[in-house]
């Protein structure tokens, strides 16, 4: 692998020189990266160094834009990349491993060492990072009395095996072995955590230090309440904190764990995350580089979370719990300092200005916007209901149970499960259904018969009432919306975690449908040619597609939905992410260019619409993100609030 930072050697030298050349360049056996505790600073190669670091998540862009990134972060002034490892991205099923496209690891690093910047690697086992369930696999899950994230055998047993097949992929990278990767952390605000568990801390440090050696430089991040729980000694002591938080109080907290050595922010915020349902986050510029410029004054080693956000594709979002279920939202643009689209902002600008009163930039301007594109609108027609699908959605048939399952009983990690019963007697008049104790994870889609009768929702009172004959078919479409990847003191298990109530009824004898809606979308065969020929219903989970070419100049586009309620976009059958258009913050999703076919060639794109299409099932690409709708008053109550005293629902204001 290529070093970052050591100076490339010239190719076709003459061969006298070659070895003049070897003995200036640092080798493998002089390449060190360590704490000077005696100076407050760390060393490169026995020269003092400060670490500028930004974090980019490879997992939250396509893979043919890593490149263009990591040269964005380079140009800006940055030293270092700062990036998790999912695990749960990399090993979807027990001992299945995917290191392929976007998940090849090790092309990430050498793409980060071409665009010379060292490496902070954060492997977690766990990583919040508002990913699905911090990162951990669901199918941990599948033993429903597992302890993450303790020295529970059960979770032990599956983080060795993991890391006995990552941590050995990522040896010939760490920096003294001649690769880019200067220090490792070990978990993550693992003091924010109820367990506490030092066992458990003690096991990952051991596991780190026989597979990785015992030079590379392991560390722990937390924030400045978590560091008793969250530090280990022989692990160096880090925190994270924002441009609002007291700097000096903090690492004077911080000094009291590391009384000497570099001090360090791993993640000092330059933005924020987005929940559905709430306003979008944003941190000013001045703020930002205020905190930042009195940072590197103190000679501070600096990690900005995030200096590009990207997207989180697919289901692949997590979700926070504060008195509710907060799921992330698909854009993970952070109001970072390169957009979601990947375009320098003025913040970028305003921090590079920062850094260069420090240390050196790289001479050249940063690369202008990314040519955008705008399409459409687009009329999509109506492929079918999802019931319409169920034999292809589900091939292998149905789960049969007295009581309903959940997704992980039924190996289910993601998506979407249908649930189904028959009234076992008719009901006459409109009678309430729903879950107790809000088991409900998280979004139930109600049919009987086919026909759409309404959401219930985690957290949420909605009120759903239903009739039907004896024998009619009660389904229930069951959607996770992502698991908790923060401040879950117990496993975000998903499904109906209770049988539901008819009245007083309590409804036994289910069938669960598990549903391979992205294998289906997928398919090259035209979904409408598959349907049942019987008349459509206006609402409820509803197929939706159209193909369309590009005939001007291709770009970076944003979807926009407008009239829609919610649903899962699928372009060329890539799993573009979650809309949810009725509530926000988010209106608009990044279409990266790649994901699109040039001119001439046909694309496609297919809608799930859950609840509502609108009257013209349109839709329109534009040339910039909608991400910011205001909203002025919102659905959200928590399941304690009294409904009489909930606001009226929300409206979004346009753009
Ligand atoms: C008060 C915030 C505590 C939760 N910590 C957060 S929210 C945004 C970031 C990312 O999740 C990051 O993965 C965490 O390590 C720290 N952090």
């Amino acid at each position: 692998p290529l070093s970052a930072m050591a100076p490339k050697k010239p190719r076709c030298l003459p061969s006298l020189l070659l070895p003049l050349l070897t003995l200036l360049l640092p080798q493998a056996d002089t390449r060190s990266f360590v704490v000077d505790r005696d100076h407050d600073r760390f060393l490169l190669d026995g020269v003092p160094f400060r670490y500028v670091s930004g974090s980019l998540h490879y997992f939250r862009v396509p893979r043919v834009l890593w490149a263009d990134r990591l040269f964005k972060m380079r140009m800006s002034g940055l030293n270092t990349v700062q990036f998790y490892v999912p695990w749960n991205y990399h090993e979807p099923e027990p001992g299945v491993y995917n290191f392929h496209g976007s998940r090849d690891l090790i092309a990430f690093l050498n793409e980060a060492a071409i665009a010379n910047l060292l490496v902070i690697l954060r492997p977690g086992p766990y990583i919040c990072a508002e990913w699905e369930m911090g990162g951990l696999p669901a199918w941990l899950l599948r033993k429903p009395k597992i302890h993450l994230r303790t020295s529970d055998p059960d979770f032990l047993a599956a983080v060795d095996s993991w890391f006995k097949v990552l941590l050995p992929k990522i040896y010939p990278w760490l920096y003294h072995n001649g690769g880019n990767i200067i220090s490792i952390q070990v978990e993550n605000e693992y003091g924010s955590y109820r367990a506490c568990d030092f066992s458990y801390m003690r096991h990952l440090a051991g596991l780190f230090r026989a597979l990785l050696g015992d030079k590379i430089l392991l560390f722990t991040t937390d924030g400045p309440e978590g560091l008793k729980c969250g530090s280990l000694q022989g692990l160096y002591t880090t925190v994270d904190f924002g441009p609002a938080d007291n700097m000096t109080k903090i690492f004077a907290r911080l000094r009291k764990y590391e009384p000497h050595g570099p001090l360090v922010n791993s993640e000092y915020y330059t933005g924020w995350l987005d929940y559905w349902g709430q306003n979008h986050s944003t941190r000013s510029i001045p703020s930002v580089t205020k905190g930042l410029e009195k940072m590197l004054k103190l000679g501070a080693s600096v990690n900005m979370y995030m200096f590009h956000g990207g997207t989180n594709f697919g289901y692949w979002n997590g979700a926070d719990e504060k008195g509710r279920f907060l799921p992330i939202t698909t854009s993970y643009d952070y109001d970072a300092p390169i957009s979601e689209a990947g375009d320098p902002t003025p913040k970028l600008f305003a921090l590079r200005d920062v850094i260069s009163k420090f240390q050196e930039i790289p001479l050249g301007p940063l690369p202008p916007p990314s040519p955008k594109m705008m399409l459409g609108p687009l009329t999509l027609h109506l492929d079918g209901d999802l019931l319409d699908f169920l034999n292809f959605l589900c091939p292998q048939g149905p789960i049969h149970s007295i009581l309903p399952m959940t997704f992980e009983a039924v190996k289910q990690d993601h998506g979407f499960m249908l649930y189904r019963t028959f009234l076992s007697y008719t009901v006459s008049k409109p009678t309430r259904f729903w879950v107790p104790n809000n088991r409900v994870h998280d979004r139930a889609y109600v049919m009987v018969d086919g026909v759409f009768h309404g959401v219930l929702e985690r957290n949420m009172k909605h009120k759903l009432f239903v009739m039907g004959q004896v024998g009619a078919k009660l389904d229930v479409l069951l959607e996770s919306m992502g698991r908790l990847s923060f401040g879950s003191n117990s496993s975000d298990f998903k499904g109906l975690l209770e049988p539901p109530v008819l009245g007083q009824t309590v409804l036994t004898e289910w069938l669960m449908f598990p549903l391979k809606v992205d294998k289906l979308v997928k398919w090259w065969f035209p979904l409408q040619l598959l349907k049942k020929s019987r008349p459509q219903n206006p609402s409820g989970p509803t197929f939706y597609s159209t193909t369309f070419p590009i005939l001007g100049s291709s770009g970076d586009t944003f979807l926009y939905l407008p009239g829609w309620t919610k649903g899962q976009v699928w372009i060329n059958g890539f799993n573009l992410g979650r809309y949810w258009t009725k509530r926000g913050p988010q209106q608009t999703l990044y279409v990266p260019r790649p994901l699109l076919y040039p001119r001439g060639a046909l694309n496609k794109i297919t809608l799930l619409e859950l609840e509502n299409a609108p009257p013209q099932p349109q839709i329109q690409f534009l040339d910039r993100p909608i991400l910011n709708s205001t909203l002025h008053r919102t659905y959200i109550y928590s399941l304690t609030a009294d409904v009489q005293s909930t606001p009226e629902p929300m409206e979004l204001s346009g753009h």
